[in-house]
């Protein structure tokens, strides 16, 4: 059920204040990089201490959050900075399907991380030394279709939309795969580089082969105070500025988008409300432009009103709208049927949470699986009622285009 890697014995953490590391990623070795990064700040990391298998099913969560609690509770902690993200931290990665194994906690060997002007390092263990060897280039890459092509994934999504018109539900998210092959193994550290230098306002995350740049903040907990970024409805940027101003104009003004998001701004009240004291979520959603597509997004933010853990917090969450649809039972029924993918990592949560409870988890969008010189590359869009299939594969392969970049450069 779990692998636990190096010692069962209680974890032996330390964390010191360090000068400011400058750029997080020009410091970690190529093995095994795990990364949690927007805008230079956030946590790396190196190494695997610890690493457990979640098995799978409808108490996932609960059994990470209790494995985790354990190990932590346990540990002899000598911690001179209490900042979220100080003393021991897992980072983790969860299937989007309950059911489907390959959900994974790492608790790793050494984190670096700097925030709000402070800096510091965990190690886990003894303390060692890991060379920093120089970024490699995958070569030429090869892309191949994943499990349908490009027009059997039309034909799925005018399926569903048949499917909502006909009231069998209101909103499912169809996604598509693609592979990719590349002339030598990948080097996770220059897809990580590459992501955050072109995609800044992003979560560039890493985390046991899954790799990528989302812009969607599943939740943040920092004490009893949660944040969480909702997106749904998307437009690709422009040809110029007048063409992407008229195109976010669009965006805002249609229909088919704004019910869209609206749908997955009710799946998170929906989930936040019964945890919190205080719920903030503005009426109206602004836009969010990236550089590859404009999106709908509305900031939350809340209090909460018991304890939970991030993990908590995710387990309710997951599958927000936003990745599944509404009503949840009904649309994933239809990515079962339809998408005839397993989705693994993507569309799950992703992220990190330390000893209090605090952490940051996103939805793992813009991502690919990496193994060795192979990547599987995935992308999705909401469908509705009347969703057009060229416009939703026009807008996949927008989305798709962030992991292609970092494969490229
Ligand atoms: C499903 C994805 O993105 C989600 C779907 C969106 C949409 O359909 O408009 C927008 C943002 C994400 O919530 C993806 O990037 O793969």
């Amino acid at each position: 059920m779990s692998v636990a890697l190096g010692s069962t014995r209680p974890l032996s953490v330390t964390t010191t204040p360090v000068d400011d590391p400058g750029d997080l990623f020009a410091r970690l070795p190529e093995t095994a990089p795990y990364a949690w990064v927007r805008h230079g700040e956030g946590l790396v990391a190196w190494g695997e201490a610890i690493r457990l298998a979640v098995p799978p099913g409808p108490r996932r969560f609960d059994w990470a959050r209790d494995r985790l609690s354990d190990l932590f509770g346990e540990a002899h902690v000598d911690d001179d900075v209490t900042a979220p993200g100080s003393g021991p931290v897992a980072f983790g990665s969860f299937t989007f399907d309950p059911e489907a194994p390959g959900s994974v906690l790492v608790v790793p060997r050494t984190i670096l991380a700097r925030r709000d002007g402070r800096a510091w390092l965990t190690t886990v263990g003894e303390r060692r030394l890991d060379a920093v060897t120089p970024l490699r280039t995958p070569g030429r890459i090869r892309y191949g279709d994943g499990s349908l092509t490009a027009p059997e994934w039309e034909h799925a999504v005018a399926r569903a939309v048949r499917r909502i018109r006909s009231g069998h539900l209101e909103k499912t998210v169809l996604a598509r795969d693609l592979t990719a092959v590349a002339e030598r193994p990948i080097d996770v550290r220059l897809l990580l580089a590459r992501l955050a230098d072109r995609y800044p306002e992003c979560y560039t995350f890493s985390c046991a082969g899954l790799v990528g740049a989302t812009p969607e903040l599943l939740v943040r907990r920092t004490g009893e105070t949660i944040e969480s970024l909702v997106l749904a409805g998307t437009i690709p940027r422009g040809a110029d500025q007048a063409d992407d101003v008229a195109r976010g104009t669009t965006l805002f003004t249609s229909e088919k988008n704004r019910h869209e998001h609206a749908c997955a701004v009710a799946s998170v009240r929906e989930a936040l409300d019964p945890l919190c004291a205080e719920l903030k979520i503005p009426e109206e959603p602004e836009l969010l432009v990236l550089s590859n597509v404009q999106h709908l997004a509305s900031p939350v933010s809340g209090r909460l009103s018991d304890g939970a853990s991030v993990l908590d917090v995710v387990a309710a969450m997951h599958p927000t709208a936003a990745v599944g649809g509404t009503p949840t039972e009904a649309a994933l029924g239809v990515i079962r049927e339809l998408e005839g993918m397993d989705r693994a990592g993507y569309a799950g949560p992703v992220g990190w949470i330390d000893a209090r409870g605090d952490g940051e988890w996103g939805i793992a969008l813009r991502c690919a699986q990496i193994e060795g010189s192979r990547a599987r590359l995935f992308a999705g869009c909401g469908i509705m009622g009347d969703s057009d299939p060229a416009s939703e594969l026009a807008e996949a392969q927008a989305k798709l285009r962030v992991m292609q970049y970092a494969l490229e450069g």
